[in-house]
């Protein structure tokens, strides 16, 4: 079992308005599959998604990731573990803005002991030939793809990406998808995909649905659909 994700309590706000956001959440997922998180606006899909990145930390419970466990972690080490085993994938694409394509890429390159090729890397995401362009110069979906570059290039155990396509149009998002599914079959990366979407679940061998902080369903998906032909 890869990533393990135990009775996790989730609290925000003090007194009055203290209110737990996540009532107790149990998964396993398994290495090298693909997960979407469903579920309605304020359902604790990107709150779950941030502790499992070890960006916030959850009340109870533990996440673990091939039998490490975030909790016992000091700050150097949550750092390490962030830096080497995890790529994060924004909607806002947060790219350096006065960096091209290949440098904001490289910036990932240079946090991972196991790069990817940038160049490979690039002609993969359909950069290549916009290496050079600093980020205001991109569309909005060559700056996702950049972003998904700087996130992959590390060749991270664990892509988790949130709304990766809530600001793209529909071409545009079947297309990001298809280069998550493809990134995830040709290295094998574990990935955790947040989505209001619901067609996108078809895509996934694995569909998470919270709702109200709790899980409402937890379906292993045979059947999956290429992003490609996914339709909404
Ligand atoms: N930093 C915070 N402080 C206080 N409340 C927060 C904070 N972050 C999230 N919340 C609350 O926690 C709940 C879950 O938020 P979260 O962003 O995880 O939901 P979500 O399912 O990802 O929603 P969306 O689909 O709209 O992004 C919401 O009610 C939200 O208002």
């Amino acid at each position: 079992m890869y990533l393990e994700i135990k009775n996790i309590h989730k609290f925000f706000g003090t007194g009055e308005n203290r209110t737990e956001v996540l009532k107790g959440i149990n998964c396993n997922i398994e290495k090298g599959s693909i997960c979407v998180l469903l579920g309605p606006s304020g359902s604790g899909k990107s709150t779950l998604l941030n502790i499992i990145g070890g960006i916030e930390t959850a009340e109870e419970g533990s996440i673990s990731i091939n039998g490490d466990t975030i909790e016992n972690m000091n700050e150097k080490q949550l750092s390490l573990y962030r830096r080497k085993h995890l790529g994060y994938v924004f909607q806002s694409y947060n790219l350096i803005p006065n960096l091209t394509v290949r440098e904001n890429i490289e910036v990932g390159a240079y946090l991972s002991d196991n790069p990817l090729n940038v160049d490979d890397l690039m002609k993969t995401l359909g950069l290549y030939e916009h290496r050079n362009k600093i980020p205001n110069q991109l569309s909005g979906g060559q700056q996702q793809r950049t972003s998904i570059g700087r996130a992959i290039v590390k060749n991270p155990d664990l892509l988790l990406c949130d709304e990766p396509t809530g600001a793209l149009d529909y071409k545009t998002s079947k297309e990001i998808l298809k280069l998550i599914e493809d990134v995830n079959k040709k290295y094998g990366n574990t990935v955790v995909l947040v989505t209001h979407n619901d067609a996108i679940k078809n895509m996934a061998d694995r569909v998470i649905k919270l709702r109200d902080g709790q899980i409402r369903h937890d379906i292993v998906n045979t059947e999956k659909t290429p992003a490609q032909e996914l339709d909404w």
